[in-house]
């Protein structure tokens, strides 16, 4: 079939916004990733600028991060955390290292500290943090060391990073077992938890969310362990004192100060590669006077990371959004033996049909990527499987909420793509910071419907401008090919829900972004149909939804919906043998999958 002018434009547009170029047989790349995957770390970690003149720290040399091995000579780093850092491939410290390692360890005021993503925030705290675990063995059976991360996920990652650096066979040696981290976080016996301050050694490092780890601190046993506490580091700090986590936080804090009764007391370090005017305003009530910023991002600066190359695609509708990214997954996994994506979408049920769609997709095309899916709707041992498969594998897809949005660090991920809305503009960042870490560079694709669109504005407040931007094209067979797929998906899984899903997560952005609701919801209802190959269906959803959560009148409601009982429904949808998946986010619970409290609104409900 020929293409007409306007189509083959439009083609080359969107080609272009997937780095693809050329004819429909041949794509090639006209922006090859140089992402190489060699066992030497790369240091090429950009220094940025900060109100922290670099020349302040030993870590630097002529305004420049020095080596670790310097970092030892010069009296900062402790000779057997350098050898672990050396056999474990670092050779210099990155530039927020560089600024915080020395003030975090000689220092004793609270700190805030931000850096980009990818850029080694982990260790700037986790050096300082072993090196006082190692330097004063665990006499006094205190908790040494507490961090704080938003998510499960996130947490097992830092106590991974840590014990890298910390079990390695001469600091075992060194320390004979004596240093233990240990993680509170929910989805884990909390009884297994409680048994480890009962040890005779006891955790010298606690990494935890916050929902178990007040809960835990509730218990008159374990309480006294942390009388001596002495940094505690709140890793994400936005996240943690933003909405959801900030009164578990407050209460935290003041468990925390109350039992502290040492001289020096409890300092607290906040870092994040986003803090905000009002977060670093509300810090105030839990950091003491005269706490000092580390800022390594210029005031002008955008917040991304400028080794992210971002571009975005504008459709008329999810279907045509699904469409782009699967072309582009298909595209890629083809060309790039390396191609490693995250893709985000907005609500845990449009993963996972998004998921489902890939996976189909793929299997029909005989195409081998390894797929695997994240959010907070999966037991913790699929969860953790998810994690360790894409964290392992060569070449891969991870289809994902924003549980893994923040702070995840998989290794040599090439793109990020983005489909839908993120819950804010500082999640944007974060989302993309998932590749382009460590030194490497990366793709971010954004795909946005036209209603969608006008959330590009708020990125103007973290500086970002997204100079590539892509109208989609309907390339009909392309098309053919995923509609007849999502038909089939169809049958097994809801898109009702999936719909209502988006509608529920859209209204609770729809002031930030200042969103036309009713443009939205026009263009559901198009997906919607388009999904179905049928033009006259209308999404189900119960009178209940659209009235409460949507505000809709009954009259404006059934234009875009077909009304219906839906808790007969759903609980005729859980019944079905056909529905693989279980909706148990539908009913809501006290705590979220990381603990943050469960609001009612919709907002916090989503991933
Ligand atoms: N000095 C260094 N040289 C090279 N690579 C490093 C260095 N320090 C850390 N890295 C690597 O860089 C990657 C990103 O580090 P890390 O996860 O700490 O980033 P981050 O700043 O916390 O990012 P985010 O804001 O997304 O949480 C990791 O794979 C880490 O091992």
């Amino acid at each position: 079939m020929k293409l007409s002018q306007f189509q083959r434009l439009s083609y080359l547009r969107i080609n272009a916004a997937f780095g693809l170029h050329g004819s429909r047989r041949a794509f090639h790349l006209v922006f090859p990733l140089n992402q190489e995957h060699s066992q030497q770390r790369s240091t090429d970690l950009k220094p940025t600028t900060g109100n922290h003149k670099p020349t302040e720290s030993k870590l630097f040399s002529n305004g420049k991060p020095c080596s670790i091995t310097q970092g030892c000579d010069r009296g900062v780093l402790h000779e057997l955390v350098k050898d672990s850092l050396l056999n474990l491939g670092f050779t210099k410290f990155s530039p927020v290292q560089a600024k915080s390692i020395e003030p975090i360890i000689e220092a004793n005021s609270d700190l805030i500290i931000r850096a980009k993503t990818g850029t080694g925030k982990t260790l700037a705290f986790g050096i300082p943090l072993i090196q006082n675990a190692i330097r004063k063995p665990n006499r006094h059976r205190s908790v040494n060391a507490l961090v704080i991360a938003p998510t499960r996920d996130l947490a097992f990652q830092i106590r991974d990073e840590f014990s890298k650096v910390l079990y390695q066979r001469h600091l075992s040696e060194h320390h004979k077992g004596s240093v233990i981290i240990q993680t509170l976080v929910g989805g884990e016996p909390r009884w297994q938890q409680m048994k480890s301050f009962e040890d005779r050694y006891i955790p010298s490092i606690v990494v935890a969310t916050p929902g178990r780890l007040l809960d835990i601190l509730q218990e008159p046993t374990v309480r006294p362990y942390f009388q001596q506490l002495k940094t505690l580091v709140l890793d994400e700090a936005d996240r943690l004192l933003g909405d959801g986590f900030k009164d578990d936080l407050v209460e935290v804090n003041n468990i925390l100060s109350d039992l502290n009764t040492s001289k020096k007391g409890m300092r607290t370090l906040l870092f994040s590669a986003t803090l905000d005017k009002s977060v670093v305003q509300f810090s105030k009530q839990i950091l003491k006077s005269g706490a000092v910023n580390i800022d390594t991002v210029d005031p002008n600066e955008p917040e991304t990371h400028e080794k992210i190359n971002q571009s975005l695609v504008l459709t008329k509708n999810l279907f045509e959004s699904v469409v782009s990214a699967i072309v582009l997954i298909e595209t890629e996994a083809r060309r790039n033996r390396h191609f490693k994506a995250i893709v985000f979408l907005p609500t845990i049920k449009a993963v996972q049909f998004f998921y489902e769609i890939l996976n189909q997709h793929l299997k029909e095309k005989k195409i081998q990527l390894n797929s695997n899916q994240l959010h907070g709707q999966l037991s913790q041992p699929v969860r953790d499987r998810s994690v360790r498969n894409f964290r392992t594998c060569f070449s891969g897809v991870l289809v994902a909420s924003d549980v893994g949005a923040r702070g995840m660090d998989f290794p040599n991920v090439t793109n990020v793509i983005q489909i839908g809305l993120p819950m804010d503009s500082t999640n944007y960042v974060h989302r993309v910071g998932r590749t382009a870490r460590g030194g490497n560079s990366g793709r971010a694709v954004m795909i946005l419907t036209s209603a969608e669109s006008r959330f590009i504005r708020t990125l103007k407040e973290r500086n970002v401008t997204i100079t590539d931007q892509f109208e989609y094209d309907p390339v009909v067979h392309l098309e053919k090919r995923i509609s007849d797929v999502s038909l089939r998906v169809k049958h097994k899984y809801s898109l009702d829900l999936v719909i209502e899903s988006l509608a529920g997560f859209t209204k609770g952005v729809l002031g930030s972004y200042r969103l036309n609701m009713f443009q939205i919801l026009e263009e559901l209802k198009l997906a919607y149909r388009r999904f179905n190959d049928d033009m006259t269906k209308k999404p189900r959803v119960s009178l209940g939804f659209a009235n409460q959560v949507l505000g809709l009148k009954k009259k404006d409601a059934e234009e875009i919906f077909e009304l219906s009982d839906a808790v007969d429904e759903r609980q005729a949808r859980s019944r079905s043998p056909t529905n693989e998946i279980k909706f148990k986010g539908d009913i809501p619970r006290r705590r979220a999958e990381d603990g943050t409290k469960v609001r009612t609104s919709l907002r916090n409900r989503q991933h």
